[in-house]
């Protein structure tokens, strides 16, 4: 469930009133998504998707985001442009939250990516860091191996409650990723959350890449290994998918072929990626109160990630042959 605020007809048709884009027709609050406010809006003219910004965001990163979306756009890539108002805002403040609209894209999500939908994702994913390659905005990622170890000490004993497997797996792999997490591979602005949820898809083609709420500066080849930890696994994280993993990483090559740094990294960098999402969803299960609207997510699904890909070692990422 993704609709924190009641928004009323009146209050839709005077915040559309501001953009150049028709009268207001409908609007659908949207149940899917986690962290923001989504609406699908339709005029007389097209339709489009209106968030606001509820949690997570930090209001100085939005030119980022909502520029990133309009270079991406601009370059080719199947990402949604941000709608400017009559004055040229990307965002407007609405009853002290930001709102912005955004150009609707087709495509479903799926849950079961086939190999052919996760060749063309990862191919997507290569053109994405050719073209954010020139991308003028710049912003830290505020997740990097030191940030998810915080994240875990935050969690303190209670990681127990989640599962009592869970504290032996951090300290088995946090120590090795502090290490060992690579300084000088290539960088690039890039998604860093491309789940199959941030996927619309038409068949097997990319329809939309959306939700660049955790676009960063930081290593392409970290970009490669949290995609395909988030592809090419049943959803409990039990059972890898070859077949899928190595479509994922070969449409990657389509168009981006990795270096061999990039390639001997993707391994720890693997690792690396199930440990972020085990540590914010091990955060968020634990702090997200009782009543709040929101599903949470199983750390346990992304440790499971953890151990495959440290009992695989560089299996999964090998050249086709
Ligand atoms: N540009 C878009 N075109 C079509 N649907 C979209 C678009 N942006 C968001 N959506 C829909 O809204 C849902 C939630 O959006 P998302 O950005 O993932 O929210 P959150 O950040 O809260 O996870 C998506 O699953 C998708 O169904
Ligand atoms: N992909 C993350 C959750 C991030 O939430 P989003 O709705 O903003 O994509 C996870 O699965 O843990």
């Amino acid at each position: 469930m993704a609709v924190y605020t009641h928004l009323g007809a009146e209050d839709l048709a005077d915040l559309i009133s501001h953009y150049d884009v028709g009268t207001l027709v409908s609007a659908k609050g949207i149940a899917e998504g986690v962290s923001n406010s989504n609406w699908l809006i339709e005029t007389d003219r097209a339709r489009y998707i209106l968030t606001m910004y509820e949690r997570r965001i930090e209001l100085d990163d939005l030119p980022f985001f909502l520029g990133l979306l309009d270079h991406l756009s601009a370059a080719g890539c199947p990402v949604p442009r941000t709608i400017h108002d009559r004055e040229g805002r990307g965002w407007r403040d609405y009853d002290g939250k930001a709102i912005a609209l955004i150009e609707f894209l087709p495509g479903v999500s799926v849950d079961r990516p086939t190999p052919g939908q996760a060749h063309a994702v990862g191919a997507a994913l290569a053109e994405l860091h050719h073209a954010s390659a020139d991308y003028p905005g710049s912003r830290s990622n505020d997740l990097r191996p030191r940030d998810w170890r915080d994240l875990f000490g935050r969690c303190g004993q209670d990681l127990t409650s989640i599962d009592p497997r869970l504290s032996g797996l951090i300290d088995r792999h946090m120590p090795d990723l502090l290490e060992h997490w690579p300084e000088d591979l290539p960088r690039t602005v890039i998604h860093a959350d491309l789940f199959p949820d941030n996927v619309l898809m038409l068949g097997d083609r990319v329809g939309g890449l959306i939700d660049f709420y955790f676009a960063c500066n930081d290593f392409a080849a970290y970009d490669v290994a949290v995609t395909h930890a988030a592809w090419s696994f049943d959803a409990s994280g039990a059972h890898y998918r070859q077949d899928v993993g190595s479509a994922l990483i070969a449409g990657y090559e389509s168009a981006r072929p990795l270096s061999p740094a990039e390639r001997a990294a993707l391994p720890l960098l693997a690792r690396g990626a199930a440990m972020r999402f085990a540590a914010t969803r091990a955060f968020d299960w634990l702090h997200t109160p009782d009543d709040a609207l929101v599903t949470r997510k199983d750390p346990m699904d992304f440790a499971r990630r953890l151990e495959f890909y440290a009992e695989a070692g560089d299996a999964p990422f090998a050249p086709a042959t």
